[in-house]
Formats: C-alpha cells, structure tokens, sequence
C-alpha cells in the first residue's frame, strides 16, 4: 500500500524540487513530511521519534545545500526517513525495512543521496571529516561536507576522536549537533549536563545573539560572514566562550543553541554557516518524537514502537490464545536480578541499551549496582575489566553487533589479565529488519580466538539462566576466564521459564535426540530449528541425531569423540558466520584428532546479508528448518560436501 503524501509533498521528487520552492512554503513541506513519517512507521513499522524531531532540520538542509554533490552523513541513520522521502525514496518508502526493500539506514548503494552507509552510532564526523580532506585535496574548496549527530552518538569516543581531528585542519566541515536530551533511553553522563548548561547559560545565549544579529546585518554591512564571525570571536576574546565552551577548545566554531523546529531560523542561520569555511558546530534543540503527542511523552517507547493506530496512539499488540515465550532479554533482565539479590558482588553493565538488553530491570532495582555508560562500548569493556579487578562479578551486556566496537578491550583489558568478565551479548544471530549494520553475525568467530575466554549459547530459557548462573560461581569467577553468552534477539521457547537454577559443567554439551547416520551439531537457539527439522523428517523415516553443543569453547571433546566414532556424516548448524565460527571449531576438532566425515556446515556465508524478518534470512542462507532438513537429506543422498 502506498502512503498518499501532502500535496506538496508530492510534487517534491528529488532536493531540486525542493530548492525551487519559495522559503515561505518549507513549513508546509515539513508538516507533510512529518505526517508522511507518522502515516508509515504507523502501518509498516521502523524507528519513530528521531525522525520526527528532525524533520525541519532535514527540510532546511536539503533546500540551502547542494546534496548529493554537498555530502550529507545521518549518524546512526535511524532519523534519515525524511531524509529518503525527500531524496527519490518516496514512493518506496512502504518497503522500508521489509525483505528485498529499502534499507533502515542511509546505505551508498541505495542512493546519492546517502553519502555514507550508517547504523552504529557516532562515525558522522569523522566520516565527514575524510570526505572534507579528500576534497581538499581534490582541489575542490567550496564542497560542504555536514555531519547531523545526537546527543547520544556525541557521548561515544570515536566522535571525540573526530572532532580532535577536525579541530585541527581548516576542512570544510559543518558538525550539526541535534541535542534532543535523549538517546533510546534518556541519555547519560556529564556531557549530557554540560549541553543542558550551555543550553540554559544566559553568557553562552547572550554571545549567540552577538553572533545572530551581526550575521543577519552581513548583507547590509557588505562584510563576509567570515570576516563578522572573527569579529565577534576576537571581542570575546578571553571570554567564556573561548575559555570554556568545549567545541570552542577543539577549535570548532560554535553556533547555538538554536530551536531546531523553526525552520525559518534554521534556513537563515545554515544558509549563513554555508559561507564560513573551516571546520564548525551548530548546536540546534530539537524534541524527540515532535508532532505526535505520544511519542513526544514517552520517548523512549516511540523510538520504535512497532505498528499502531495513529489516531488514538495505541500501539497494537499481538494476541495469542496461550502464554507465549519471554524475550530472552527478559530472561537476561529477571535473571541477573535474581542473581544480584544472592551475590552481592554482581553488577550489570551497558553502553546505552538499557531498555533493549533489560538491564533496565536491575537499573530499576538496584540503582547502584547498575551502570548506563553512554554509547560507549569500549569503555564499557574496559570500566568492567577495572570492576573485576577488584573482585566485583560484572555481567556486561552488549548487543553482539556493537561488542565489535569494543574488539581490543576484550583482548587487551580483559582475557590478557584474566579478569572473569561476564559478556552477555544479546542479538547474537539475525538482527532482522535492522540489517547487515547490526547482525550478530561474527561473535562466534571474534570470541572463540582469544584466550581466556569462554564461549556459550543457550538453546533455551533454561538454559541461558543456568549459563548464567554458572559464569557468575565462585568456582568460574576463580578460573579467571572471561565468560561469553550469546542469544538472540526475540522470543525463546519456553512459557514457564522460571526454572531452578543449576549450575552446568563448563564445556559440556548435551543429546537432544539420538538417531543414525547423520549427526546435526548445534549451537545455541538455533537447535530449536533442528528439532522441527527433525520432525519434517520423520515424516519420511530419516531419524538424524542431534546434539546442542552448548560451548562453542571449550568443545565437549568427549561428546565429540562419540559423535565421530558412531557418525561418517556430520550437519552444524550456527546463527553465525561459518568462517571461523562453530562448524569450523568442530572441523578443527577433526583435523587435530584425524577424524575423516563427510561435514557440511551451516550458517551465515561469507557474504552481506541484507535485512528483512529473521526467518526470511535464515531461510536465504539455508539454516531455517526446512533448509537444514534439505542439508541432512543432501548429506544422505548425494555426493561429497567436505572431508577432511
Ligand atoms: C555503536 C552503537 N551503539 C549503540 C547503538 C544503538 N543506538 C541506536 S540509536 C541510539 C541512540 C542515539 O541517540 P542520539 O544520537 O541522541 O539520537 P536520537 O535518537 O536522540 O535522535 C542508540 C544507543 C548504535 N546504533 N550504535
Ligand atoms: C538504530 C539502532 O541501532 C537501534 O535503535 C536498534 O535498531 C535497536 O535494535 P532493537 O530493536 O533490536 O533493540
Ligand atoms: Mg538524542
């Protein structure tokens, strides 16, 4: 279906368009454009409120730059929906996020428009950066090179590094800071104090109207913009503003704060910033979810709310006739909970995903023992290695995707020292609508490498307590190894899930089903699919056998010494990719023990996979449980896959 858009909206197919329009008609594009947004996200789904709050500043930058030939970089990309309905996306924008449709984020195969592929958080500036110096360099001086980034992604460390950088040539670059006081969950940190100071400073307002008003007399005083603004920055020389505006000390010229919802301000003050060169800041106020009620009251919830009635703001809930399974986050949240109530030497840890990981459960209950760090997953890496050191049990969670950030604090901070960190690394697997920027896809790979480092996944609820439960004893936390648990994003498979907890043998997997002449080796929840396919296969009389590894690392040597001495034929099955995942860890058990077997391995290929709903994409990639049925008949009935 698609969405029908204002009526000027509709006449707007490309930036172009939009320039053409006299400045007093860009309100009207922005209320359509905002209600476009809302008449979407309401029937197909995506992310919501940062959209919204910046629907002006995407009107006013498209119509005084020159995009695509000025490069326009989204951080994170989760607010760019304005940005792709003005920019040829339009009439496609009701695929956005489905299977084979548009992309969630700016992606540079989608569109000229998107200068960078984005979707982890704070790369803009120094994206930005490179593509100001590259045109330096190209001999090109009058390219603009913006980068739009949140108070959020500002708290991440690879931002400071940008702007470091920045500070220090005289690139062209234009750094817009939308400051909305929220990231998904409201954001954190000192740095979120300071911008609501400089926000409410009267010195900081007072030199901001200096600036203002001496920019809006250029015209009339014949002077450049240039020549004004070191105008004013040499008569407050030693002022407050020198002295103690962070940007200002990392020799970024400072604007602002403006009000990022009046897009005749917005206009004047970008198209003025236009003409200075040099690398500068436009701090701009913006509300997260602006123009639909709810979203503007209960951010957090309208990051993403799934689909909801538009009219009266409730967002649908799906109804099912029995109890459904827990998210496993959930399981993750009441679990650690449970835990930190007996073991007083429990703490959590997350970069900025309280509400996704639920570590927002133990934030609730024990506010002290409960860290929001900011997006900033190295340091929640690191700042979890210090905690250990001293004896304190820390459960760290991080989405998969985002743990990539924090690579060499996992190596350098943590399993170097032996310090026995608990990784909980949640949507390991498909991110699903999110796409290949977020799929857990390489943890396997990335964890099992380092020594010191254990590696588990859960094939159910049960399961993932009790990992848990074991990686914090007494027994785990004295053999100094880090502890990984991965699982994935949604729902497990067990509606009674509070189970007792019991402590498992570290590297000890399980049989789930015996049967004969092909083994399927799993690991994690993705044996669930292996028992439907086991059930599909029934139906024909092939009885596979199944085993749920459990530990990727250390392997059950044991176990594998028994599936190999019964088994020529072998199926693994991993939510991740296969090179240097699980099934090579069992292709190395086999070359190092001189096993010979036929062995397939499934799992993510060595390619980019694109978004789409998860069973989509693991059907694409052969491991949903009728490609893994397929696998084991192809094991059984035709030639050779892999002998080693
Ligand atoms: C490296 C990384 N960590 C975490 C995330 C998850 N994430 C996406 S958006 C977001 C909040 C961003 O806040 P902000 O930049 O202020 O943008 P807003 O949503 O407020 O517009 C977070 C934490 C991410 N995309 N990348
Ligand atoms: C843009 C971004 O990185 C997050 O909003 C992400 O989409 C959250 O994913 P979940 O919905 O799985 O928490
Ligand atoms: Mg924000």
């Amino acid at each position: 279906m698609l969405i029908t858009p204002g009526n000027l909206l509709a006449t707007i197919n490309t930036p172009d368009d939009l320039r053409k329009l006299d400045k007093s008609r860009l309100p009207q594009v922005a209320d359509e454009l905002r209600q476009f947004i809302i008449d979407d996200v309401s029937v197909y789904g995506g992310h919501f409120g940062a959209s919204l709050g910046v629907v002006e500043l995407t009107v006013a930058l498209h119509y005084v730059f020159n995009t695509p030939d000025d490069q326009l970089i989204w951080d994170v990309g989760h607010q760019a929906y304005g940005h792709k309905i003005l920019t040829g996306r339009r009439d496609k924008f009701y695929t956005n996020r489905f299977y084979k449709g548009l992309s969630g984020f700016p992606k540079r195969k989608e569109s000229e428009y998107d200068a960078f592929g984005v979707g982890h958080s704070s790369t803009s500036i120094s994206a930005a950066l490179g593509m100001a110096v590259a045109s330096q360099l190209q001999g090109n001086l009058k390219r603009n090179h913006i980068a739009v980034i949140g108070d959020g992604a500002l708290t991440a460390g690879e931002a400071f590094e940008g702007m470091n950088h920045a500070g220090a040539t005289d690139s062209n670059l234009l750094i817009v800071l939308n400051d909305n006081c929220m990231s998904i969950d409201p954001n954190v940190g000192a740095l979120r104090e300071y911008l609501t100071d400089i926000t409410t400073s009267h010195t900081y307002n007072k030199v901001k109207d200096e600036v203002w008003n001496l920019l809006g007399k250029m015209d009339k005083l014949g002077k450049t913009a240039q020549e004004l603004v070191s105008q004013v920055q040499s008569g407050i020389k030693s002022s407050l503003l020198e002295q103690s505006n962070l940007f200002e000390s990392l020799n970024l010229r400072y604007f602002g704060p403006i009000d990022g919802h009046d897009i005749d301000h917005l206009v004047s003050v970008l198209a003025d910033l236009k003409h200075i060169p040099g690398p500068k800041l436009l701090h701009i106020l913006t509300v997260k979810g602006k123009g639909y009620g709810p979203a503007e009251k209960d951010q957090t919830k309208w990051h993403a709310p799934g689909l909801f009635d538009k009219v009266t703001g409730v967002i649908h809930k799906k109804i099912y006739d029995a109890p459904q399974p827990p998210k496993y986050q959930d399981v993750f949240g009441n679990t650690l909970v449970e835990l930190a109530e007996q073991n007083l030497r429990i703490v959590g840890v997350t970069p900025a995903m309280p509400s996704g990981s639920s570590m927002n459960l133990m934030m609730k209950a024990m506010p002290k023992r409960a860290f929001d760090v900011g997006i900033a997953e190295q340091h929640a890496v690191t700042f979890s290695a210090g905690m250990a050191t001293q004896g304190e049990v820390v459960f760290c969670n991080i989405y998969s995707t985002f743990m990539q950030r924090a690579y060499d604090q996992v190596i350098h901070d943590v399993c170097i020292q032996e310090l026995p960190v608990i990784f909980c690394l949640d949507r390991a697997g498909f991110a699903g609508a999110d796409g290949p920027t977020h799929h857990g896809a390489y943890d396997i790979a990335y964890m099992r490498c380092i020594p010191n480092m254990i590696v588990a996944a859960p094939m159910n609820e049960q399961e993932l307590r009790n990992m848990m439960f074991t990686a914090q004893s007494d027994e785990v936390q004295q053999g100094k190894r880090a502890f990984t648990i991965r699982y994935p994003r949604g729902e497990g498979v067990m509606s009674n899930w509070r189970t007792p907890l019991e402590k498992q043998v570290v590297g000890k997997g399980r049989m789930i089903s015996d049967g004969e002449n092909v083994a399927i080796l799993t690991i994690g929840h993705i044996g669930n699919y292996a028992v439907q396919a086991i059930e599909l296969l029934a139906k024909e009389g092939i009885q596979p056998a199944h085993f749920d590894m459990r530990y990727v690392k250390p392997l059950d040597q044991e176990l594998l010494h028994q599936i190999f001495s019964r088994f020529d034929r072998v199926l693994t099955v991993e939510d991740g990719c296969v090179m240097g995942g699980f099934g090579s860890s069992i292709l190395e058990f086999m070359a190092n023990q001189g096993y010979m077997a036929r062995v397939k391995r499934l799992g993510i290929p060595d390619a980019v996979i694109e978004h789409g709903e998860q069973i989509e994409l693991q059907r694409e990639c052969g491991f949903d449980p009728q490609g893994i049925a397929d696998s084991v008949r192809e094991l059984l009935f035709t030639g050779r896959t892999i002998t080693v």
